[in-house]
């Protein structure tokens, strides 16, 4: 079996994960969601008490975190100091604080230095975040970032969550919190060798094709 790595970027609600997800079932690899070791690592720090506004104490918490992500597409499983926090990472209190991690650039050091060691543990795998096809793995086999309009993956969020949310509150989790990570990292443009998918006007099933196309078109 050919070696393969797919890097895959792009703002929240664009369908990375559940996209990536079921690319890497249908190539046979394995799967990484870093935001989820983002989510995980604030959690911890919000059930420790920790000061999210104190730079020096979020970056120690995230050097010493104690924590495991499955790479199978099919094995959903997050934990941190032992604790299973698989469902509890989604919560929007989650969603909230962890730009608090995300901008921090020790904290950042650390995750990507995580998710490399990762990537290289396995012969194919697909990675998605916010830079992965730009600091994590620029050399990866195929980059590709999925977009979507901002109504779009309001919408999506939205129906993730149940219709649990207000408007305000799906714009904080959503457009605010993009607006913050995107000052320390790009994924709203793609960079040079990247390929874009805009899935605004596409349903699930039509993303994951024209993605593997586009992983094929790259890979070969
Ligand atoms: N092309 C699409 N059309 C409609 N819904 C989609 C599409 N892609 C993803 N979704 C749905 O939108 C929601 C958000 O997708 P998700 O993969 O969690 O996005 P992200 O990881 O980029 O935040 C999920 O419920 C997912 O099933
Ligand atoms: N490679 C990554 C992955 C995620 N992040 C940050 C940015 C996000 O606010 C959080 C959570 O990422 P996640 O992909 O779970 O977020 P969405 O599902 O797209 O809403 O982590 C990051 O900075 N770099």
């Amino acid at each position: 079996m050919h070696k393969l790595t797919v890097a895959i970027d792009g703002p929240s609600g664009s369908g990375k994960s559940s996209v990536s997800k079921e690319a890497a079932r249908r190539l046979d690899a394995a799967y990484l969601d870093t935001g989820a070791m983002y989510r995980a690592v604030t959690w911890h720090a919000l059930d420790a008490g920790t000061d999210l506004t104190d730079a020096d104490a979020v970056a120690a918490a995230v050097v010493a975190a104690d924590l495991f992500i499955s790479t199978d597409p099919d094995v959903e499983k997050v934990t941190i100091h032992g604790t299973d926090v698989t469902q509890a990472i989604r919560e929007p209190f989650v969603s909230e604080a962890v730009s608090a991690v995300a901008t921090n650039l020790a904290a950042r050091k650390e995750l990507v230095a995580r998710q490399r060691t990762i990537i290289a543990a396995h012969p194919r795998i697909v990675a998605e975040g916010r830079d992965i096809t730009t600091v994590v793995a620029p050399d990866a086999s195929a980059r590709i970032l999925l977009t979507a309009s901002e109504e779009a993956r309001l919408r999506r969020r939205g129906l993730q969550l149940g219709g649990t949310q207000s408007a305000a509150e799906l714009q904080a989790q959503v457009l605010a919190r993009d607006a913050k990570d995107s000052t320390v990292v790009n994924f709203q443009v793609a960079s040079d060798g990247v390929a874009t998918v805009d899935s605004s006007e596409l349903d699930f099933e039509q993303t994951v094709v024209t993605v593997l196309e586009a992983i094929k078109a790259q890979a070969s």
